[in-house]
This record gives structure tokens, C-alpha cells and sequence, in this order.
């Protein structure tokens, strides 16, 4: 059996009255490729803010305190509602990747891939910008990884979204990444340049063995590159198992509005549609 790299347990968060995520469970294994679905507001961002520790559970579920527990690469994350210690040791090893690739514009595309080595580098080199010759070499091989590497010396602000996020994705290979979290990663990406950077992602995820969770409005991209969706309705689990399962019914329940299942997530031929979701 793999081993779990990801558990949620009994996860809630309100923000003021409005209860974002409620009793949320979770279970992720290495190797795994997920897609979150659900409609807007249903709770996918802030659940992988959660699993990133960027955000904290309620502390209490009906005046009762929360039972709430993440655990990532076997490192808990937070529990009962507080961060723990261990937060930042399970952060360094999670890449997350942003629907606006969060990636500095004004320096380089070799300098915002060894960005991503920062936490193995001791602060002084951190601060001049000095990197070894070692850290040059494997930024270099991230960049080759994602097809940028005649790229490295060009300002990311020179960069189309989709190279962009290739960049974001390169920096996550850098940080020796053991999990990716995506966070509608091609929600601002035209369809070829979605293509490109799903497939990386899905080819980073079979041959590197990393679990990978995306967020997508897109049915047709989830069934095609994910062999399990999860989907969320209203802060709750609503739909877990294989995408192939996704059936017109359970999206049309999903989405409250028809969205037909694409043909079969084996095809070869691009993604011919899209189902994009704006409830
Ligand atoms: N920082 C915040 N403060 C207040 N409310 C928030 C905050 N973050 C999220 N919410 C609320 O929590 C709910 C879930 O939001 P979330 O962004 O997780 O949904 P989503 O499924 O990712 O939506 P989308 O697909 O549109 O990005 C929404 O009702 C949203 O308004």
C-alpha cells in the first residue's frame, strides 16, 4: 500500500458566519494525481490553504472544542484549531503553485527558480543572492524539466502566463517538492498553454512519484489528467472516488446546472471542450 501523504480530519472553518468548510475529510496517497472541483465558493482554495498551513480550522465546532487535524508527508500541520510546531517543516516540502504564479516579475527566470532552493540555503547567501554553482545547475535542470531552460536569463515579466507558470512549476522542482498543491493553475491560461502545464504536471506526477492536488473549474481537464476527483459543495465533500465515475447526474448535482461528462479521460486527442464552471 502507498503511504498516506495526505490526511484531513474533521476539518471545519467559518469565516464570521459563513461555515467555508465543514467536517472535511481527506486522504491522499504518494503517487496520486486529484482533482478539487466544485462550484465557486464551494471551499477548494480554502482547503488547500488549510493543507499548506496557511490558514487554521475553528478551534471550536458547536461550542465544543474542534477535533480538526491535518497531517502532510507525515508532519502534522496544525490540530484542533492551532498551527503546530512542525508547520514549517511540512510547508518547505510542499510546492504550491497560484492561479497568478506569484513568481517576482522583475527579476529572472533563473533567479525565481533558485528561489525555490531558499530554504536549503543558509541566509547570508539567501540575502546577497549567491548561489552555488550546484544550486545554478539543478535550477537549470528544473527549467529543462518544463521546457524553459533558453529561458533563464529573460525578466518573467517578458514571459506569456503559461511559460509563467512553468516558471512557478520549476521553482516548486527546485524546492525538492515531495507534494504539489495547484491552485487553479490554468484558470488564467489559454487552452494550448492549460495543456502544456497540466501536462507537465500530470508527467512530474508519474515519473517523480509526487502527489499532485489541482483545483479546476474545467471537468474535461480533471477527468483527463486526474484518475480521482474530489469534488466540494458548500464546504462539504460531496463526490469522491474515481473521475471516470463522474456521471451527468452527480455533475448536474454538483454544479445545479447541466454539464455533460467528457467521453473517457484515456483519449489522446487534446482536450476538445471546455466545461468551465462559473456557478
Ligand atoms: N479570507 C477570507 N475571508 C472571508 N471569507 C472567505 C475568505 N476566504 C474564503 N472565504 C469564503 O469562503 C468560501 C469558500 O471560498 P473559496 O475561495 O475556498 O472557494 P473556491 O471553491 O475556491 O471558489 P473559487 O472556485 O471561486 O475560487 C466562500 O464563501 C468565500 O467567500
Amino acid at each position: 500500500m502507498n503511504k498516506q501523504v495526505i490526511s484531513v480530519q474533521q476539518l471545519n472553518k467559518h469565516f464570521a458566519n459563513n461555515h467555508a468548510l465543514k467536517n472535511v475529510g481527506l486522504s491522499v496517497e504518494q503517487g496520486e494525481m486529484v482533482a478539487l472541483l466544485g462550484p465557486s465558493g464551494s471551499g477548494k482554495s480554502t482547503l488547500l490553504r488549510h493543507l499548506n498551513g496557511l490558514v487554521c480550522g475553528d478551534k471550536t465546532v458547536n461550542d465544543k472544542p474542534s477535533n480538526g487535524y491535518i497531517e502532510v508527508l507525515g508532519v502534522p500541520v496544525q490540530k484542533n484549531g492551532k498551527f503546530c510546531k512542525t508547520v514549517r517543516a511540512s510547508r518547505c516540502q510542499t510546492g504550491y503553485i497560484f492561479q497568478q504564479f506569484n513568481l517576482v516579475t522583475r527579476l529572472s527566470v533563473l533567479q525565481n527558480v533558485l528561489i525555490g532552493g531558499l530554504n536549503s540555503t543558509p541566509l547570508w547567501r539567501s540575502l546577497t543572492g549567491r548561489f552555488t554553482l550546484a544550486q545554478k545547475q539543478q535550477a537549470m535542470n528544473a527549467l529543462e524539466r518544463v521546457g524553459l531552460a533558453d529561458f533563464a536569463t529573460q525578466r518573467v515579466s517578458n514571459l506569456s502566463g503559461g511559460q509563467q507558470q512553468r516558471v512557478a512549476i520549476a521553482r516548486a522542482l527546485m524546492q525538492q517538492a515531495k507534494i504539489i498543491l495547484a491552485d487553479e493553475p490554468i484558470a488564467s491560461l489559454d487552452p494550448e498553454s492549460s495543456r502544456i502545464v497540466m501536462d507537465i504536471l500530470s508527467d512530474i506526477n508519474k515519473k517523480e512519484g509526487i502527489a499532485v492536488v489541482v483545483t479546476l473549474h474545467q471537468v474535461d481537464y480533471a477527468v483527463r489528467y486526474c484518475p480521482r476527483v474530489v469534488a466540494l459543495k458548500k464546504g462539504e465533500v460531496f463526490f469522491d472516488g474515481p473521475s471516470e465515475q463522474l456521471d451527468e447526474g452527480t455533475l448536474a448535482a454538483l454544479y445545479g446546472s447541466k454539464v455533460t461528462p467528457p467521453q473517457s479521460n484515456k483519449s489522446k486527442t487534446p482536450v476538445p471542450q471546455l466545461w468551465a464552471q462559473t456557478a
